[in-house]
């Protein structure tokens, strides 16, 4: 991450000439207030002070134009560097999300929002401008010495007060931001089993824990709103004695002649002029501390680094093999050493009781989950040596969850791939639901809104596996196609399931339906994540009636 921020050095350049620019016309303020107190003043000439007085305006407007350019530069610069780190955001936030070892970090998006938003709102130019309050103590310091170590005094002051209160400030809305969390995150779970909280009338029960937690969130959020209005004042309260002290500083140096009164002026007028970084710092440092914290977790979390790219491989004919497969979740192993081959177009069939490991075959078939041990190939190249992209066209999946995504049905078909709509009728009629979809109310446009559960789960079901029957896969995964399906829902399995061998498609379809499986060339069974039976259908078929025979003569 930090080579993409360093190639936004140059606009940080520009940013900080702009800033030079901007402090040295400041400085002709202070300068003209002098001038007018110790000369003009006494000349009584209206001519050099109408000059002096449109020198100044002028000034003034073409700091406030570099001022808008500025903020116009490092919210471009924000707005660019958003961009360019988006990709690699989303992209690591799926493969954290898809990955075994997840680490929850599900908020990257909204630190790169943060982190823009410190740029375009400008909230971090007062920071940049805070190294400006060195010159201009130096100046005081030249108007007269004493000005200057009474600035010099105040300033350590304020800065001591500044940090030692931001500290404290940071800590309790630190701790109001927990609690407001804890409380999202409990209202977000409510949400989600709204059904659940709805079907046993726990409406009221629910609200009563959001509504403890929303009360700490308050009651923190309070505490520390309470101590920053404390604290902005005691800062300010601080500002203006530190004024009033370069201000009678200066009239003690004028009674010996050390100092005209246009430099007392002047003095006060630079004082004042430096406390504004030092003012807007401090309300945007709520701000800065967070974009901060979103930069240190995004340079954590997200992987900027560009893997080199993978050689293109030729179209795979769909020769799939697992090789002493072996997986760990959780430091469990649910996988051990499952191996199996197939051919381009042959058919396996996967069965075993419930928490066996037929999903996690499933992911491991399709590279989601990389096997702790063994090898899974496809036209024997390991899954990870495919070119990421190029590999998705050839594979097929349809989870046991069938999740859509917001967007028409034909767009959720084609996986969100340039629109092809021959090719997503066809994907459609292989999975047997084009003549569904046509009954939709909007057809191939029906939206699907942002829950995907516009559509009952049956419907889900089947354009899910349209949408894994898409292009031309060459090797395709089904688990458990059937869980929300009726007698009709099969029967479209079943044609979908033809039409992949007719293709010469490589399919694994895991299933516990007798009548599904039955006709697949190969079977394997999953007992506790091992390989209880694997071999041709037939062969799995005889062992299996074989051992329930044996059973009921044993009488078990
Ligand atoms: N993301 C995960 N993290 C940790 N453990 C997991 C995860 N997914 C699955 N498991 C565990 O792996 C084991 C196998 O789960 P899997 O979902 O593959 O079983 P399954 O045979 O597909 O079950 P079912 O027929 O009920 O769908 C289970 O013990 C499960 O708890």
């Amino acid at each position: 991450m930090q080579h993409i921020i360093k190639s936004w050095v140059k606009y940080f350049i520009i940013v900080g000439v702009f800033g030079l620019c901007m402090n040295l016309i400041y400085l002709a303020l202070p300068i003209y207030m002098m001038v007018i107190y110790d000369k003009v003043l006494f000349s009584f000439s209206t001519a050099s002070l109408s000059t002096l007085a449109a020198g100044i305006m002028i000034s003034l407007v073409i700091v406030a134009l570099i001022d808008y350019f500025r903020a116009r530069v490092l919210g471009q610069t924000g707005n660019n560097l958003a961009q360019r780190m988006m990709p690699y955001v989303f992209k690591s936030m799926q493969a954290d999300a898809a990955g075994i070892k997840r680490s929850g970090y599900t908020r990257g998006l909204l630190d790169l929002e943060l982190l823009r938003d410190a740029f375009a709102r400008g909230h971090i130019l007062n920071f940049l401008d805070l190294p400006w309050v060195l010159v201009y103590l130096a100046v005081l310091y030249l108007i007269h010495p004493l000005l200057g170590f009474v600035s010099i005094g105040g300033v350590f002051l304020i800065t001591l007060f500044q940090l030692l209160l931001k500290r404290i400030e940071t800590k309790r809305y630190t701790v109001a931001d927990v609690t407001f969390h804890a409380g999202a995150d409990f209202a977000g779970n409510c949400l989600r089993h709204a059904q659940l909280i709805s079907g046993m009338r726990m409406f009221s029960a629910a609200m009563e824990q959001y509504r403890i937690r929303y009360e700490k969130t308050l009651a923190a959020r309070s505490e520390a709103d309470a101590f920053h209005s404390a604290f902005g004042a005691v800062i300010r309260l601080l500002q203006m004695a530190v004024m009033t002290a370069v201000f009678t500083a200066g009239a003690f140096v004028f009674f010996s002649h050390g100092i005209t009164q246009g430099g007392i002026f002047a003095g006060v007028m630079i004082i004042a002029r430096l406390f504004y970084p030092f003012e807007r710092s401090l309300l945007n440092m709520k701000t800065a501390v967070e974009a901060v914290a979103a930069y240190k977790r995004l340079k954590q979390f997200v992987n900027t680094r560009e893997s080199n790219p993978k050689l293109s491989l030729p179209a795979p004919e769909g020769r799939v093999s697992a090789e002493a497969v072996s997986l760990s979740l959780d430091a469990r192993t649910v996988l051990y050493n499952i191996s199996l081959a197939l051919e381009p177009g042959e058919t396996l069939g996967v069965f075993g009781p419930s928490a066996s490991g037929k999903t996690c075959l499933c992911k491991v078939l399709l590279g989601i989950w990389p096997p702790l041990t063994g090898k899974v190939r496809l036209d024997g190249a390991e899954l990870s040596h495919w070119p990421e992209e190029e590999l998705g066209q050839y594979l097929g999946y349809m989870p046991q969850t069938p999740e859509l995504f917001p967007g028409t049905v034909a767009e959720n078909i084609s996986r969100f791939e340039v629109m092809d709509s021959e090719k997503i009728v066809k994907a459609a009629q292989k999975a047997g639901v084009h003549e569904m979809i046509l009954k939709l109310p909007q057809g191939y446009e029906t939206r699907i809104d942002q829950t995907g559960k516009n559509l009952a789960a049956g419907p889900r079901q089947l354009i899910s596996l349209a949408r894994a029957l898409y292009g031309d896969p060459k090797f395709v995964v089904l688990d458990e196609p059937h869980t929300h399906l009726d007698d009709l829902g099969l029967r479209m399995v079943l044609t979908a399931l033809k039409h992949l061998k007719q293709e010469n498609v490589t399919t694994v379809m895991v299933s516990d339906r007798p009548n599904l499986i039955v006709n697949m060339d190969k079977l394997l069974m999953i007992k506790e994540g091992q390989t209880a039976m694997y071999g041709p259908a037939k062969e799995v078929l005889n062992q299996l009636a074989n051992n329930k025979q044996s059973q009921q003569a044993a009488g078990v």
